[in-house]
């Protein structure tokens, strides 16, 4: 669905990424892992259109793929949910699902008066929450701000999962949350896959990671030190190629089908 070839980017004589690959298939979570200032937040961008990369090559769907800007990637359908979250306090949850794609009344009064849909924004916005199957948020005429934590991150998820029709990037969705409230928004990663469409999920949770991702990026110093499964290693192999301990040579892990 996505795919990355030989991704560079410097800041100055900071390397962020030095020559990164990257495979994301149809209808799988994609987790990206790596240390501090590994490049998993500069590769995230430069696959979503915040950066440019300086070398390297992107396609999607098979295609070559340039994005100057985040519009860009949007509108190749790939949604992102960055960490800080992005939604405004003192909208309501429909607006907030719609934000900077609001839907315009039919006819004149939406053409000449610019007039927003309001009842059919919040039809569809019940619609999209019900569709992730989430049961706690009941009134999308409610205030964000009025939301916890996990639920304001329930409908971030939501807007990336209405309007992504070809990846959703999560940028540590769980990082603020509690048990519950994490566990909710894995449940909706796993709604998303369902659907078939591809996630690619940056965490710093390695019980998260191999409870819901399908493959493993590892980011080590700018560059992947390697790609590998729930199945294939274990999360104290995962975390020794991450650290340096070790390398995927060193730890090829079980053979799995
Ligand atoms: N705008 C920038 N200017 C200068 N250096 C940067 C910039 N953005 C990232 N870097 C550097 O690039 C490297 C990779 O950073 P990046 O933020 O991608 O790492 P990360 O894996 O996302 O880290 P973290 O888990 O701490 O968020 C780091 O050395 C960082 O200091």
């Amino acid at each position: 669905m996505l795919s990355a070839r030989g991704l560079v980017k410097t800041f100055g004589k900071v390397v962020g990424l030095d020559g990164v690959d990257l495979d994301l298939y149809p209808g799988e979570v994609l987790a990206v892992i790596g240390d501090n200032g590994a490049g998993k937040s500069t590769l995230i961008k430069c696959l979503t259109g915040a950066l440019i990369p300086d070398a390297g090559e992107l396609f999607l769907e098979g295609k070559p793929a340039q994005f100057k800007r985040p519009q860009d990637a949007r509108e190749a359908g790939i949604e992102t949910v960055y960490q800080t979250l992005a939604v405004a306090p003192a909208l309501d949850i429909a607006s907030n699902l719609f934000l900077g794609r609001e839907k315009r009344r039919p006819g004149l009064l939406g053409s000449v008066f610019r007039m927003l849909d309001q009842k059919g924004m919040r039809r569809e916005a019940g619609q999209a929450l019900a569709d992730l199957g989430i049961g706690t948020l009941q009134n999308v005429a409610q205030a964000v701000e009025t939301l916890s934590g996990g639920q304001r991150q329930a409908v971030s998820v939501a807007r990336a999962a209405a309007f992504g029709s070809k990846v959703i990037v999560l940028d540590e969705p769980t990082a603020a949350l509690g048990v519950n409230e994490s566990n909710q928004v894995l449940r909706m990663i796993e709604e998303v896959r369902s659907r078939g469409l591809p996630v690619i999920l940056i965490s710093h949770n390695m019980p998260q990671v191999f409870e819901v991702a399908d493959r493993i990026h590892i980011q080590r110093l700018g560059r992947c030190a390697g790609v590998v499964t729930p199945r294939s290693h274990t999360m104290p192999e995962a975390v020794a190629i991450m650290t340096g301990a070790t390398t995927l040579d060193e730890t090829p892990g079980r053979t799995t089908d």
